[in-house]
């Protein structure tokens, strides 16, 4: 039995860790297949395992570290590439090369002859290993993890390179590992080939666990079979299999993929009107993971770590400026001096380079505040957030090195800035879902100013008809209930009925007969008291919504 818990691996700060929180269990009886594209983060999943590597998380073996096994080359079999296509050095001969690691893991040499037979190299067994084809390589390294007769393989890629025959015959020789009580953990790039090999599919997507399934599962969910047709007449094919009710969708310059109809079906309709196929055959893709389905229950089950957003002072400024990331006044660092721990929000303009440091990171937290968006209310109130782990700084992330732009002057009329919400991610935050909850997966609400309905054209008004108008974006910041309040739709709807809708329900304000006051021109302030500045009134007659800069005022008339 294998236990993986929270595996974390980062090869350069500031830099998206290679792993984060890897979590699943690899039982034996079982052949686990870690699947991922390339650059996923298997093989250096294999290598904190068996602490070829430094990084975070814990891995047991039967309830022992790796270092704490006293002869792991009998217990464990590991196949990890070695940067290098050879298995041993090019001119030793394969029998000689397997006697000497025999001698070394401390079983007779005839093991190695064994091993020989059973990996299909016998034939080729006095060549020189610098002959050998790379399906060949491999078997070779196979040959040497399973030289201490171990109860559990690591193997990392081991299908690369085999020929198809021999990929049946590993598929079959993992089985029969499995079947007599050996646990198995091998990695793939290719689905279908987790999908063959496997009883249970791992799945990494970018250093993160995806989804972890049993096999068949992972056909019905992950795998999507289709027809890869190709021919000079596809265009007419295509119409004749929509016709038929097939999902059509071209693939590559002369080709189509087909779903919905099978293979012989389409060599049929394509015979019986003529077109030529050069290509007709039966593949299988790969869905992409759904997230919120997808996610086990246990995956980033350790530690605790809460996030909380606190204001940062930033200079008011009536016109905005920005800074070049790195510039002076770009601080990095919380008003307390502290380094802070992860920013949430972000300023307009170009993102600033995000960095991270997991040190002691319980990185299932880390990673939801770091892929949650942004929300962009705070934008005019930069907020950061604090993660408060048991470990010294959990995430580290710079402050938006572009100031954003600072919000006019509050009124006295203005409500209160309520102290921003404190955020607990205490659980595993899906990709494209908030850390923040339902306002921060409204941004543009947040960021919204309502404009004025204006007045027809030649309809003798002067000026912008008293109507509804302006949500303050600086306290939807502050107030994201009102933010979720404040959809566009609702805003739209604010316009439309004579009847104001009030976008603060259950706080004192006074809006008058009509509601809301006209904005002022983005990235324009007004003078308390004067006239709206000329363009002011000439709204979206659709009383649509708008982002910038929020009016002021929104209550005293
Ligand atoms: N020694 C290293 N230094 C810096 N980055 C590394 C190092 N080793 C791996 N990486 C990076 O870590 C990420 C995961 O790499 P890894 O080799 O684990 O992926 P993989 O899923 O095994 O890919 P493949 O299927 O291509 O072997 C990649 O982005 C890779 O560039």
């Amino acid at each position: 039995m294998i236990q993986i818990t929270g595996l974390t691996k980062a090869y350069r700060r500031g830099r998206p860790p290679a792993l984060l929180d890897l979590t699943f269990d690899a039982r034996p009886g079982m052949v686990t297949v870690l699947l991922g594209d390339e650059g996923a983060g298997k093989s250096t999943a294999l290598r904190l395992m068996v602490e070829l590597e430094r990084g975070h998380g814990l891995t047991l073996f039967d309830g022992r570290t790796y270092r704490r096994i006293r002869r792991p080359e009998r217990e464990i079999g590991v196949l990890l590439p070695t940067g290098r296509p050879e298995a041993g050095h090019p001119g030793q001969r394969a029998r000689a090369h397997l006697r000497m690691l025999a001698g070394t893991v401390g079983v007779p040499a005839r093991r190695a002859d064994d091993l020989l037979e059973q990996t299909r190299l016998a034939a080729v067994a006095d060549h020189r290993i610098g002959t050998f084809s790379p399906g060949m390589h491999r078997r070779l390294a196979l040959a040497a993890a399973l030289l201490g007769t171990p109860s559990t393989l690591l193997l990392d890629a081991p299908t690369e390179g085999l020929s198809p025959s021999n990929e049946e015959w590993f598929g079959a020789f993992l089985r029969s590992f499995a079947l007599s009580g050996g646990t198995v953990l091998a990695t793939t790039r290719a689905p279908e080939e987790a999908a063959a090999l496997a009883d249970r599919v791992v799945t990494l997507d970018a250093g993160r666990l995806a989804a972890d399934q049993p096999v068949v599962e992972f056909r019905r969910t992950r795998l999507h079979p289709e027809v890869r047709v190709r021919g000079p007449q596809m265009a007419r094919l295509a119409d004749l299999l929509a016709a038929q009710g097939g999902q059509v969708r071209r693939d590559g310059g002369a080709g189509l993929a087909v779903s919905g109809i099978d293979r012989t079906e389409i060599g049929e309709l394509a015979y019986r009107n003529g077109i030529l196929l050069h290509e007709l055959a039966d593949r299988v893709v790969q869905r992409p993971v759904s997230y919120p389905s997808a996610l086990p229950t246990g995956s980033g089950r350790s530690g605790r770590v809460s996030i909380r957003t606190v204001r940062q002072e930033t200079p008011e400024r009536e016109t905005p400026e920005r800074e070049a990331p790195g510039a002076e006044g770009a601080d990095d660092r919380a008003p307390d001096g502290q380094p802070v721990a992860a920013t949430v929000g972000r300023p307009a303009g170009p993102e600033p380079e995000r960095q991270f440091d997991h040190r002691g990171l319980q990185a299932g937290r880390w990673a939801a505040a770091a892929l949650a968006p942004h929300p962009p209310a705070q934008a005019q109130s930069p907020a950061q957030a604090q993660v408060a782990a048991p470990a010294p700084v959990a995430a580290q992330a710079p402050a938006p090195a572009v100031p954003a732009p600072a919000p006019p002057a509050r009124t006295a009329a203005q409500p209160p800035v309520l102290p921003a919400p404190a955020v607990d991610l205490t659980r595993r935050t899906p990709r494209g879902a908030s850390a923040l909850g339902g306002p921060a997966a409204r941004p543009a609400a947040a960021r919204s100013t309502v404009r004025p309905t204006a007045r027809p054209t030649g309809s003798g008004a002067a000026g912008p008809e008293p109507g509804p108008g302006v949500v303050d974006a600086e306290h939807l910041a502050a107030n994201p209930t009102d933010a979720e309040l404040l959809t566009p739709a609702r805003i739209r709807g604010v316009g439309q009925h004579p009847a104001p809708v009030h976008p603060f329900p259950g706080r004192p304000w006074s809006a008058g007969s009509t509601g809301l006051r006209p904005a002022a021109p983005a990235g324009r302030s007004r003078e308390p008291g004067g006239e709206p500045p000329a363009g002011a009134g000439a709204a979206d007659p659709r009383g649509a919504v708008h982002s910038g800069a929020a009016d002021d005022e929104n209550g005293s008339e």
